[in-house]
């Protein structure tokens, strides 16, 4: 696919967005069995046993509704698999829970203030579904009727009223 790269903010932090969920796709639970042992090599992961099976019984407290508004903190060299993990921990809880990644520089971003960053990493991990309901109806304009002034002032805004023949059901 082709990328353009210039000097907007808003494209560079599209495309850096792109790679961070590209280098973790293969990964999709903790791979753990029933008794959180880690499998060797399972849904994305392999080796890191004892952080994946800690991972895990934070992660099944979490199921169980024992915590809850609770920060984990990785520690480690990097590209240990510290945002692996943590991806890992997100698909186990399913579609339902947002994955949301929100590094350092955009927080100290010149082109926006850090209360708009958190804020807008914050709207993206709530995973609010907005549903709209409206009412719509049919029928054939059958009366456009504009309502003017009397003393003939022109207004920005007109009121006015539109007549629809409808069929009701
Ligand atoms: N145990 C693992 N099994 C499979 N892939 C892994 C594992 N650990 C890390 N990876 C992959 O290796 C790459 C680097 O790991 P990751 O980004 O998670 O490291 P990190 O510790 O978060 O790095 P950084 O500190 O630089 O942010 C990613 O593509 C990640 O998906």
């Amino acid at each position: 696919m082709a990328m353009k790269i210039t000097t907007g903010t808003s494209e560079l932090r599209d495309i850096t967005k792109m790679e961070r969920i590209g280098v973790h796709s293969h990964i999709r639970g903790l791979g753990l069995d029933e008794r959180l042992e880690p499998r060797e090599t399972s849904q994305g992961l392999v080796g890191q046993a004892k952080a994946r099976k800690a991972a895990g019984m934070i992660l099944k407290m979490v199921q169980e509704g024992r915590i809850a508004g609770r920060a984990m903190l990785f520690a480690g060299p990097p590209s240990t698999g510290k945002t692996a993990i943590a991806m890992g921990m997100a698909q186990s809880l399913g579609p339902d829970v947002p994955f949301t990644i929100i590094t350092a520089s955009e927080v100290f971003s010149l082109s926006m203030s850090k209360t708009e960053a958190l804020t807008q990493a914050f709207r993206r991990s709530i995973g609010v579904r907005i549903k709209e309901e409206s009412e719509i109806i049919e029928g054939e304009v059958v009366e456009i009727q504009i309502d003017r002034s009397l003393t003939g002032v022109r207004t920005l805004s007109h009121r006015g009223t539109i007549g629809l023949e409808c069929v009701i059901p």
